[in-house]
């Protein structure tokens, strides 16, 4: 499959390096949020949000935790991104102090749509690709456009050759 990607290069992430980028992520976004009251929710992008917005609540001890689901791809062939499942809105409102957490933002398509859900919530993804970045308020790393970031979660730890082969 690699040998078919229209992408020049690989972002491999491991667990941990995404974890401590979500903790990062968190730590930024501390106190950052509205004066009266701070963060009051998290909505996860599904599904790669979801490992993030689990840190990030934890982090900033959040108990009230959505979902809003939006399929966009289908491996890496881009599609119509559709809301598939939303929040409760009785609780998310306008957005006014919800954090929507996402893995990646990379042609900002997918935001795009969420955003226009909850108008006033503040997003945030872990890592960002230039053309992504207008529709986050808050990233950690930044990566090309032409780079495919590989997440632990579609990734398992295989054998390979010595460099030097006998
Ligand atoms: O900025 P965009 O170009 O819209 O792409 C970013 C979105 O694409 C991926 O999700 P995907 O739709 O593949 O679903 P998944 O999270 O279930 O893997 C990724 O997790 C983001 O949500
Ligand atoms: O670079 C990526 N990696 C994983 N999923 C994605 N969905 C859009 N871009 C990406
Ligand atoms: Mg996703």
């Amino acid at each position: 499959m690699t040998d078919r990607l229209p992408h020049e290069k690989g972002f491999h992430v491991s667990w941990d390096q995404i974890h401590r980028d979500s903790r990062a992520l968190a730590w930024r976004l501390d106190g950052h949020g509205p004066e009266d009251g701070g963060w009051k929710a998290v909505v996860a992008i599904t599904r790669g949000g979801m490992a993030p917005a689990m840190i990030v609540a934890r982090e900033l001890d959040i108990r009230t935790v959505d979902t809003i689901s939006v399929k966009s791809y289908n491996n890496q062939t881009q599609s119509e991104p559709r809301i598939i499942k939303s929040p409760d809105m009785a609780i998310i409102g306008d957005g006014t102090g919800v954090l929507i957490v996402d893995d990646l933002v990379d042609t900002g398509r997918t935001l795009e749509v969420v955003r226009a859900t909850m108008p006033k919530a503040h997003v945030a993804t872990v890592y960002a690709k230039p053309k992504g970045r207008p529709q986050v308020d808050t990233f950690i790393t930044e990566v090309s456009q032409d780079t495919w970031i590989f997440f632990p979660w579609d990734m398992a730890l295989q054998y390979v050759e010595p460099y030097r082969g006998s």
